[in-house]
């Protein structure tokens, strides 16, 4: 069978977003040898037509789509072949979509007989078995979006051949045309624009563009195997940006499956309603999670074992996320609470964190020090409500049980709290991750454990904090060019110096993080008020 691997490896994820009220008119036509049709049928609205044909034979379906708004249950397609050894395929998918809380069907193109050895057999399901899994799942499932998230399986992180040329001219002129994401490894971007060489980042992103000019509508080039590079790059294209997305990489046998799981995990998230960028930055965090939390599993004798997808996920509570992950400017304006002076003005932190995010905080950090538990949870939870109200992320200091509770966006931890793998080993990939670093050297080891940001100073004196080290502007700028991570200053920084600090000319600085400024004043919108503009002014004039 001339296209027995395209179909043992070929992998293939259709999302189908059941709650969105939008019908996909995007058809999906010549997918192996079933031409499959998705049209919306004018003549009965609510009906999505579907024509299935293998070998000739054609099987029509009509899908009722009228009553999907009272199934919000996100899922995804997976076509793929079965991985006996559970690392890759099939099997990955489910384990990815699972993670990711999404429901996944499954349509099996192959069986393989495989474990961490290699692979030792691979029985092709026929076509027609193919066509009528597809047709169970799609004429059962209603379907309102479709979304196809084609990862080009070709050449295995173990560097064993997966397809030949047949299913090359498969994907560049079939699968490629109406993907809305294609994610190859750099060897399979390789591959796909002709043994083009893929030695640094400039050619990924090179290649990126030449395979979207192949018609896919977003392209992620995988650098996990890129020479030369201490950092795992991914290069993101979706027509007009580059994204360079950078995440440390774990040192670990344990890979098998990476590529499977990424793909499940980006279309998983378009199913919940990302954007793809979202989707993409969120798989790539959840790969690198679950890479590092199975780097001691000791799974076969071969040189690639499997990961596991839910140990770094056993204790989410992934319920009320907000919809954007964490951006770096969110660092602009960020408010740190402090019982003691809310006793002192008589306000209780709800109160306060209202009026510092009226003001323009753009970032709140609950920091009682002083609270007992349930209270601090109870305020916490009318505080989330109040930030996200005005889309401004709440962290919880030093209380990773209080953050998990609330099931607020994050945590602030110092050197001597919570260490930073643990805290995203509980809260999950998505939780935003501060920590404080005084010098170049923590800056680099919050990278290296997977923190979002880093809270750096005291830039000045301060009576906020007792016995804090001073480290100066000085000090900051070390920080700041020592630190891949987006840099937010602290420690006595108000009115009159702010605009000092922001001018120290390093781009990772994102803003200033205040505590007495805002809430030891009368009026905390203000006051924030005020430092808004302060800080707005400098840094347009250091743009
Ligand atoms: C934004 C920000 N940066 C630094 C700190 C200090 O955290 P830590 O060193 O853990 O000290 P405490 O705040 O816990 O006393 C912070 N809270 N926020
Ligand atoms: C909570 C905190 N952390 C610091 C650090 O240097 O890491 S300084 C500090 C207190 C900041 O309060 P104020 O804005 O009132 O000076
Ligand atoms: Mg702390």
């Amino acid at each position: 069978m001339a296209n027995a691997h395209f179909l043992a490896f070929n992998h293939l994820h259709l999302h189908l977003q059941i709650s969105s009220p939008l019908v996909s008119k995007r058809v999906i036509k010549r997918f192996w040898n079933c031409d499959i049709e998705y049209s919306t049928n004018y003549q009965r609205p609510g009906f999505l037509n579907m024509k299935l044909q293998a070998n000739g034979a054609s099987i029509p379906t009509s899908i009722n789509t009228a009553d999907s708004q009272h199934n919000k249950t996100p899922h995804v397609l997976t076509v793929a072949g079965s991985d006996s050894g559970a690392g890759a395929g099939i099997q990955a998918d489910l384990k990815a979509c699972a993670a990711r809380r999404v429901y996944c069907s499954t349509v099996i193109t192959a069986v393989t007989a495989q474990n961490t050895l290699g692979v030792q057999g691979v029985n092709i399901v026929p076509e027609e078995f193919v066509a009528q899994q597809l047709n169970s799942v799609l004429s059962d499932m209603h379907v309102d979006v479709a979304a196809l998230v084609v990862d080009p399986v070709m050449i295995s992180t173990s560097g064993d051949i997966l397809a030949g040329p047949s299913v090359l001219a498969g994907f560049r002129e079939e699968l490629l045309p109406m993907a809305d994401i294609v994610t190859p490894n750099i060897k399979e971007a390789s591959v796909l624009l002709g043994d083009v060489p893929m030695n640094s980042v400039s050619d990924m992103r090179a290649a990126a563009k030449l395979i979207h000019d192949l018609g896919p509508r977003s392209v992620l080039v995988k650098g996990g195997d890129l020479p030369n590079s201490s950092d795992a790059i991914d290069i993101f294209f979706d027509g007009e940006n580059f994204y360079e997305l950078r995440s440390r990489r774990v040192n670990t046998r344990n890979t098998h499956g990476t590529g499977c799981t990424m793909a499940s995990c980006i279309a998983a998230e378009l199913a919940k309603g990302s954007s793809m960028l979202s989707a993409v930055k969120i798989a790539k965090r959840f790969v690198e999670t679950a890479l590092d939390y199975s780097k001691d599993l000791a799974i076969g004798n071969g040189v690639q074992g499997p990961f596991d997808h839910f140990l770094a996920l056993k204790n989410i509570n992934q319920s009320s996320c907000r919809s954007d992950r964490f951006k770096p400017n969110d660092l602009f304006l960020y408010a740190v609470t402090d019982s003691r002076m809310n006793r002192k003005w008589g306000r209780s932190i709800a109160e306060a964190v209202k009026a510092a995010v009226e003001g323009g905080a753009t970032i709140v950090q609950l920091r009682e020090k002083d609270a007992e538990t349930k209270d601090f949870v109870d305020a916490a939870k009318v505080c989330l409500k109040i930030c996200h109200s005005y889309g401004v992320p709440l962290l919880i200091n030093d209380r990773i049980d209080v953050a998990l509770a609330c099931d607020a966006d994050g945590v602030h931890v110092g050197q001597s709290d919570m260490p930073v793998h643990l805290a995203r080993s509980l809260l999950g990939p998505e939780k935003i991750i501060g920590v404080s670093c005084k010098t170049p050297e923590q800056a680099q080891q919050a990278w290296v454990d997977g923190a979002d940001y880093i809270g750096s100073g005291g830039v000045y004196p301060t009576n906020t904090k007792e016995n804090n080290r001073t480290i100066g502007l000085g000090g900051l700028k070390e920080v700041c060019k020592a630190s891949k991570l987006p840099v937010v200053a602290i420690g006595g920084i108000g009115l009159s110096n702010a605009r000092a600090v922001m001018e120290i000319g390093v781009p990772s600085l994102k803003g200033v993080a205040v505590v007495s400024t805002l809430f030891d004043r009368e009026c905390i919108s203000t006051e924030t008020r005020n430092l808004h503009a302060v800080i707005s002014e400098a840094a347009l004039l250091t743009q």
